[in-house]
């Protein structure tokens, strides 16, 4: 384990058309407020050396005390189905890439360090509230085995910061660990911006880092757009299955990776709706629970929009080849979302018929109805089930008919005719970050106590075991009409 780590800059040094150097602006009094060891040793790095002053120098952007070579990363986006052609990092930088212990290729990046030219009108700058939920939440979804971007660390800055609550808040800046951070719009400001060449190189940047394999295709632009085409519908997928909604999935917040990034205003619905939706300024519930699935698509209509002349120099066979792939989406989506289904019921649909996948799709819908019309937490639901004490949570003739659905299917495709406990203990957890304790352990942490956000972490990062210590967690405490605010 080294002391201080080796940063590599390969994406500002092989493209530096797409990015800025830039330096962090100095935070007035630095301190940890959170260190993830464990992510910290994934890493190869010494959390004792974070936790030191060159450490804190490293986490607040000033790991070289003369010029650091950090760096602000372009990309545009579509914003609620809007074109902003440039964005970029307004409040971030990029401070380099690390080798974890697996010789992959990691971005550490610094979240609310300051303005950059991207900045526009902010002040680059973020509260501490935002920065733990984002740590938090980033962790509760790495233990669910959800794809994600991760918090190595949230510094406070020592500055406060006027936002939406009525007091300044406290200032930091999270250190966020992810495997890129190229974005569709990335692709997009690549387009509007540069030459082809460089789109090229942003192309070939991620089929390296990401899908190595797209290489040897016979399009490799193609099996980009397919690759991520795919990883982005079982990520959604995924999503659905754990009640979670982004709220805000612009094409400058979905990664080519196919990690969950920017934990803004997202949120885990509790009593089950469709239309769960957290974010204040999504008036028109664009980004609702129920349209993830159409959202990332129309966003990887824009993915493609992009890399179109890459695909082919004839503009309609270019379109024709990325229509074909786009067109996969919804049955992959569908195929992950019923798999993942029968997996929360108990049954592993590895290696059964399309049959059976069409099945379990319809029985999600079905399932989905029973959670609405009885009103029932969606996190509970699927506990009762595991737990089998499903009529502690609804009777009646609805659920008594979705109970003999259920065994129906389980008779017809579970492996040995029955579902599986053990299958439903790791599938369906008993602790996500609800939004009531979330927001206590928040308002907390930003009066310096960090009891309760220490607990629910160390709930939620063990999701799948019901422990004493964490007694209360497992409920939706008290219910609350929750809300959270973008341009956090
Ligand atoms: N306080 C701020 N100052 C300057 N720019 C900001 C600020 N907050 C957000 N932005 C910029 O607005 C755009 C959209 O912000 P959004 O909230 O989606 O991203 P983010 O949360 O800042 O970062 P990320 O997507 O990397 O998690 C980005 O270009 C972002 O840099
Ligand atoms: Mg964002």
């Amino acid at each position: 384990m080294t002391e201080r780590p080796h940063l590599e800059h390969t994406y500002a040094k092989d493209i530096p058309q797409m990015s800025v150097r830039w330096s962090a602006e100095r935070s007035p009094s630095p301190s940890l407020v959170v260190l993830n060891d464990r992510l910290s040793r994934d890493l190869g790095l010494d959390p004792d050396f974070l936790r030191s002053p060159d450490g804190l120098a490293l986490l607040t952007g000033w790991a070289d005390d003369d010029e650091p070579a950090t760096y602000a990363q372009a990309y545009a986006g579509h914003q609620f189905g809007q074109f902003v052609p440039q964005l970029g990092d307004g409040r971030a930088l990029l401070v380099g890439e690390v080798l974890d212990r697996q010789g992959t290729r990691r971005d550490l990046h610094l979240k609310g360090s300051g303005r950059t030219p991207f900045s526009r009108g902010g002040d680059g700058k973020a509260p501490l509230g935002p920065m733990l939920r984002e740590y938090l939440v980033g962790e509760a979804m790495h233990a669910l085995g959800i794809p994600t971007t991760r918090g190595l660390a949230v510094v406070a800055t020592g500055e406060r910061i006027q936002r939406q609550q009525p007091d300044a808040e406290p200032a930091a800046i999270l250190t966020r660990v992810a495997s890129s951070h190229l974005r569709v719009g990335t692709f997009q400001f690549a387009a509007v911006h540069r030459t082809t060449e460089v789109k090229r190189a942003v192309a070939d940047h991620a089929i390296r880092r990401h899908w190595p394999e797209a290489a040897e295709a016979e399009n490799p632009s193609l099996e980009l757009l397919r690759s991520v085409m795919r990883s982005q519908a079982e990520l959604v997928a995924r999503w659905m299955l754990v009640g979670f909604v982004h709220g805000v999935m612009n094409t400058d917040n979905m990664t080519i990776s196919g990690e969950t990034i920017d934990y803004g205003p997202c949120a885990f619905v509790d009593t089950f709706t469709r239309n769960a939706l957290f974010s204040s300024i999504d008036r028109g519930g664009r980004y609702a629970f129920r349209n993830q699935p159409a959202a990332a698509l129309w966003n990887l209509s824009r993915f493609a929009e992009a890399l179109i002349d890459l695909i082919d120099d004839d503009a309609d066979t270019a379109v024709d080849a990325a229509t074909t792939v786009l067109e996969e989406f919804e049955p992959t989506y569908d195929a992950a979302l019923a798999r993942g289904m029968a997996a929360k019921l108990g049954v592993d649909l590895a290696g059964a018929p399309d049959d059976a996948v069409r099945e379990y799709r319809a029985f999600v819908e079905t399932t989905f109805d029973l959670l609405e019309t009885s009103g029932l937490d969606f996190t509970l639901f699927f506990r009762a089930v595991t737990e089998d004490r499903l009529p502690d949570v609804v009777q009646g003739d609805d659920a008594a008919a979705w109970v003999a659905e259920r065994e129906r299917l389980a008779r017809a495709w579970a492996p040995d005719g029955a579902a599986d406990p053990q299958l439903m203990a790791r599938t369906n957890p008993v602790y996500i970050p609800r939004n009531h304790h979330l927001e206590r352990a928040l308002r907390a942490a930003e009066d310096g106590d960090l009891g309760e956000f220490t607990r629910l972490l160390g709930a939620v990062r063990a999701p799948f075991e019901p422990d004493e210590r964490f007694a209360g967690l497992e409920g939706p405490g008290s219910s609350s009409s929750f809300v959270t605010f973008c341009g956090t």
